[in-house]
């Protein structure tokens, strides 16, 4: 995204822990109103797989923070659609989306000053004629002013579950037991680091997706966001 923030634009923050479901219904949401979307968990992914990729050691916090700062990164969509994530012009799509990525990530994302790199790219992400913004810090850091704020969770075993069952269908071989740990250890150092963690926004919605269909969820945060902006 190019261009300074249009700060009058509607923003929908959509924070949670993994596997809530914020990703699946921020893209949906996005694309039935039209709006712009922000995957900020891509721009801490990003982060760390550039770091592995030069070398920089994940506890070298201003390396970090300048890699963060100049991210070499496009978004893009294709002709169906579809998200694209370029990292120096190669598609890394699917490479963020690996537990080792997401676990440095994770680590990346405790750091003040790549926190602080990262915010006004965040924030230049909204534009006319909305965004959806999902992430962990949406509501309350990046756009505490957004009209609407939902918190979404689901059930640590449901949220394993979703896991296991994604990376099964991509052939990737994981345990329940050992991705339930990992997602543990993931949302732990998330909700207790001191930069930013994950927690609910005062003003948020909280919305337990545990045993909700996508498309009840989908609906659901559209009523939200309608009735907002109708003003009721
Ligand atoms: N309400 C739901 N019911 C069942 N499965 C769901 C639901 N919402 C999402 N899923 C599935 O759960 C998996 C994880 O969802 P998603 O990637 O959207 O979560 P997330 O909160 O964005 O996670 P992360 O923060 O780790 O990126 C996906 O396979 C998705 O299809
Ligand atoms: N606003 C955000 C978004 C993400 N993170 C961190 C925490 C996650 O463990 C990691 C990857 O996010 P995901 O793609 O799984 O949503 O990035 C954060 O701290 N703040």
């Amino acid at each position: 995204m190019t261009g300074q923030a249009d700060n009058k634009a509607p923003v929908l923050a959509i924070d949670g822990p993994s596997g809530s479901g914020k990703g699946t219904i921020a893209r949906a949401v996005a694309a039935e109103l039209g709006w712009h979307l922000l995957d900020s968990g891509a721009l801490y992914r990003l982060t760390a797989l550039h770091a592995c990729r030069q070398d920089v050691p994940l506890d070298d916090e201003h390396a970090l923070a300048d890699l963060a700062a100049g991210l070499p990164v496009a978004f893009l969509q294709d002709e169906q659609g579809e998200p694209h994530i370029q990292l120096a012009e190669e598609d890394v799509t699917w490479q963020i989306r690996t537990e080792q990525v997401g676990d440095a990530a994770s680590r990346v994302a405790a750091i003040p000053v790549v926190r602080e790199a990262l915010l006004q790219r965040q924030r230049d992400f909204r534009q006319s004629p909305g965004l959806v913004a999902d992430g962990r810090d949406m509501g309350t850091v990046v756009f505490p002013d957004a009209q609407v704020k939902i918190f979404m969770t689901a059930s640590a075993e449901e949220r394993a579950r979703r896991r296991y069952n994604q990376l099964k269908e991509q052939g990737v071989g994981v345990t329940l037991a050992s991705l339930s740990e990992e997602i543990a250890e993931r949302d732990r150092r998330d909700a207790e680091r001191s930069a930013a963690p994950l927690r609910p926004s005062r003003d948020a919605l909280e919305l337990d997706t545990t045993g909700v269909p996508v498309d009840e969820v989908i609906g659901r945060v559209l009523a939200q966001v309608r009735a907002r902006l109708a003003g009721t």
